[in-house]
């Protein structure tokens, strides 16, 4: 395929009823573009519908797209009103819905079409305050005889829920459906209003309660979906009647590339879940237009659901798609282009939504009624020249065809009875096998309700054994910390007192030694100059000495600072004022280690049982992971069998749903021919009524000729004895059966004063 050839998108479908408007706006390159030295990489059509992507990429030819409209970066606000939003606008007063959409990229300016910059700038402002203008400009022009009511509601669709914008209060709106109103948000507010000012009041308000962030390309980026709503009913005072146009005004948040837009944590988020809603929509008008499709998802996303009237639906819809010229832009902007040309074939079913006044109704039937006379008037003319030129219009109902039909009815009216008497049978079985299948499917479903229950129950068993085991670790956890502590606490006051012991000994033995050198030495004995000498050397033990004592102190001293307050206060009362001497210290030390010998013993001991705790705990751990491990085992398989049975039970249901259809089918089936079968029996009713008529007609008429023949006899007579012949005074009638076009002469009748007629019941 030569890949560089020009390809033309959108020229070939003509322009059909009820299609998706489609217009496209770019704007002028912004400042941001024009910095990075970008050039515009599309050229506009001087026939106002097309745009041609010149491609930067060299394999890539240039790409035409055709619009209803297509506005270039020069176009004011007010050619865009004029050209795309008017016409929505003027039918939406005409009793249509109207939507208007706009679709583009971020900073694409779809913001900038639908609400303008300012919204009070004359020139800036964009179609949403233009519409209200028109709106009310035509409410003012209207004749008196017109009474209106204008209602506005503000929402937005961010993260998935719809957010009331006149009470954000109210943050998870749901929709609904009916008949009389299509699809609706329910519950969000509708505030009536009676001027422009009122609506720009409550756009202003809505718009700062709405969801909007920095992003790299657009510094107030819609983050969500604005819908704007305006509803105009209006009410003739002088027939009643009534009719009411609704205005969608969606300005959906910029579909992005999140590399380019910088997106991360909530703005991430934010993107991601735009990117879905809009691939919904461009789901849901791949598969109104594809042609195959037999499902539409509206469901799948909250903006497609509220759209759903307005694509594919009972409204008549502009979709703006919005471009930037920029050639960094350029695949964007083609993806833009080619989903507004797929929603050009978009197909709705726009009506006037409208209720009739008793005049209306009125005139109308008397429209219908004159009609019917026309065909009356135009049937007598008819039959008159057919039985002119020889023709005989088959009678209506009349003697021997009479009795033979009501014969042929009678019978026929017996076997319609027996057949009727069978159907009815055969439908009271099926109901009665569709009241089994109900009951099959009630108990299946109630024994799925009992295996869920149960599973839940099975994970809510498995929750608490795993809260429970991690318990179990936290506490030993605990323990083997404070074991260790109090380990390593006991060793350092095993080694410290060590030192002290070993110290102290080696303090004893010097004194021993010291002591023993004294006392060999016998004093008398011993040289004056020695004597001094040793006098001095023992001095300077002395000194030795009080400077070891003082050592010792400061050293016991620090470990009673070091060690813990029992000890402390122990040392500190035994010797308080007193300076200690060897033998005590050396006693106290005694007790002391002995306490601390044992008190280690119980440490250790602790420790022991510390240990056997945690053994404890150990095997408890052990013994849940294993029950856990069961637990997991027996839900994978209870798991498996669940699946298992809701796959059959599926299957069932499947099954049972088409019995169930087959019966529905089988039961309309016969519903409709008991009604046909209904319907004849009427017939027969009524031709037997009809042949009752005609016989007691008949009867009537036998009697009258009975009657008319004894008169005759008695004429005869008369005019025997009389033998003059009179005048009659019979009056003649033609008497004419109604029923229009029917008429007919049935026979002459003679009315003789004096005669009462009897009619036969
Ligand atoms: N036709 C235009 N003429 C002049 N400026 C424009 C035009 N269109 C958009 N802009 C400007 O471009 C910027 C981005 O526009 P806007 O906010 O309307 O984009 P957006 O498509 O709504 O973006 P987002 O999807 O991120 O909300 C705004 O400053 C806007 O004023």
């Amino acid at each position: 395929m030569d890949r560089t050839r020009s390809m033309r998108f959108g020229d070939d479908e003509p322009e059909a009823k009820g299609n998706v408007t489609v217009v496209c706006r770019f704007r002028p390159l912004n400042q941001k573009e024009k910095d990075m030295n970008d050039k515009p990489c599309v050229d506009f059509g001087s026939d106002g519908k097309t745009v041609v992507v010149k491609s930067q990429y060299e394999n890539q030819g240039p790409q035409t797209f055709n619009f209803d409209i297509v506005f270039n970066p020069d176009s004011t606000q007010n050619s865009v009103y004029e050209g795309a939003a008017k016409p929505i606008v003027n039918s939406v007063l005409e009793g249509f819905n109207g939507t208007v959409l706009t679709y583009g990229q971020t900073s694409s300016g779809k913001t900038h079409t639908m609400t303008g910059p300012d919204m009070d700038d004359i020139n800036q402002k964009g179609i949403i305050p233009r519409m209200v203008k028109t709106v009310f400009s035509h409410i003012e022009n209207c004749d008196d005889t017109l009474e209106f009511a204008v209602k506005v509601a503000y929402c937005e669709i961010y993260l998935e829920k719809i957010r009331d914008l006149l009470k954000p209060e109210k943050s998870n709106l749901k929709i609904s459906e009916d008949k009389a109103r299509g699809v609706y948000i329910v519950d969000l507010t509708e505030e009536y209003v009676s001027n422009e000012d009122e609506v720009y009041g409550l756009m202003k308000m809505g718009q700062k309660n709405r969801e909007v962030g920095f992003t790299n390309m657009n510094e107030g980026s819609s983050r969500s979906h604005a819908i704007f709503s305006l509803t105009v009913s209006q009410t003739n005072t002088r027939d009643l009647s009534a009719k009411s146009g609704k205005l969608y005004l969606v300005d959906l948040a910029g579909s992005e590339k999140v590399g380019k837009t910088g997106a991360e944590g909530k703005r991430l988020d934010e993107a991601k879940n735009i990117n879905k809603s809009l691939s919904t929509l461009g789901l849901v008008i791949f598969s109104l237009t594809d042609g195959k499709s037999t499902h539409v998802p509206y469901r799948d996303s909250k903006l497609t659901r509220v759209l759903q009237d307005s694509l594919g639906g009972n409204s008549k819809t502009m979709l703006i798609i919005t471009c930037s010229p920029a050639s960094y832009n350029e695949a964007e902007t083609i993806s833009t282009l080619r989903f507004g040309i797929r929603a050009k074939a978009v197909k709705n079913k726009p009506k006037v939504n409208k209720e009739y006044s008793v005049a209306e109704l009125k005139l109308l039937l008397s429209q219908a009624n004159e009609l019917i006379n026309k065909k009356d008037i135009r049937i007598i003319w008819l039959e008159k020249h057919f039985t002119e030129i020889g023709g005989t219009i088959p009678a209506d109902i009349e003697g021997e065809e009479l009795k033979e039909e009501t014969l042929a009815s009678t019978q026929e009216y017996h076997e319609v009875m027996g057949i009727l008497e069978s159907e009815k049978q055969k439908l009271v079985e099926e109901m009665e096998l569709t009241a089994s299948l109900k009951q099959d499917i009630s108990n299946v479903s109630a024994k799925n309700t009992n295996l869920m229950r149960e599973n839940e129950n099975l994970n809510a068993q498995l929750m608490s054994l795993i809260f429970t085991m991690n318990e179990i670790e936290d506490k030993l956890s605990d323990s083997q910390e404070e074991c260790l502590k109090a380990k390593a606490k006991g060793e350092l006051q095993e080694k410290q007192i060590k030192v002290l012991e070993d110290s102290l000994k080696s303090q004893e033995k010097k004194i021993e030694e010291q002591n023993n050198e004294i006392n060999r030495i016998p004093i008398d004995f011993i040289p004056i100059a020695e004597k001094e000498h040793l006098l001095k050397e023992i001095k300077e033990l002395k000194t030795r000495y009080n400077l070891q004592e003082e050592i010792l102190k400061a050293s016991y001293t620090k470990i009673i600072d070091e060690t813990n307050d029992s000890f402390k206060d122990k040392f500190t009362e035994k010797f308080s004022g007193n300076t200690p001497n060897f033998e005590e210290m050396a006693r106290f030390f005694e007790i002391e280690r002995e306490n601390w010998t044992n008190e280690h013993k119980n440490l250790l001991s602790d420790l022991e049982n510390k240990k056997t705790i945690i053994e404890e705990l150990e095997n408890d751990k052990e013994q849940s992971r294993l029950t856990y491990e069961a637990l997991e085992k027996d839900k994978v398989e209870n798991d498996q069998k669940l699946k298992d049975k809701v796959n059959n039970l599926g299957k069932i249901l499947e099954q049972l749903t088409v019995s169930y259809q087959l019966l529905a089918t089988k039961y309309h089936k016969s519903k409709s021919e008991i009604k046909i079968r209904e319907n004849k029996l009427l017939q027969s009713k009524e031709k037997i009524l009809k042949m009752n008529n005609y016989i007691r007609k008949q009867n009537e008429e036998i009697n009258e000729l009975k009657i008319k023949l004894e008169h005759l006899d008695e004429e005869q007579i008369e005019k025997n004895i009389d033998n003059a012949p009179k005048a009659s005074h019979a009056k003649i009638k033609k008497s004419v059966k109604g029923g229009g076009n029917n008429a007919r002469v049935m026979g002459l009748l003679f009315n003789k004063p004096g005669i009462n007629k009897q009619t036969p019941n």
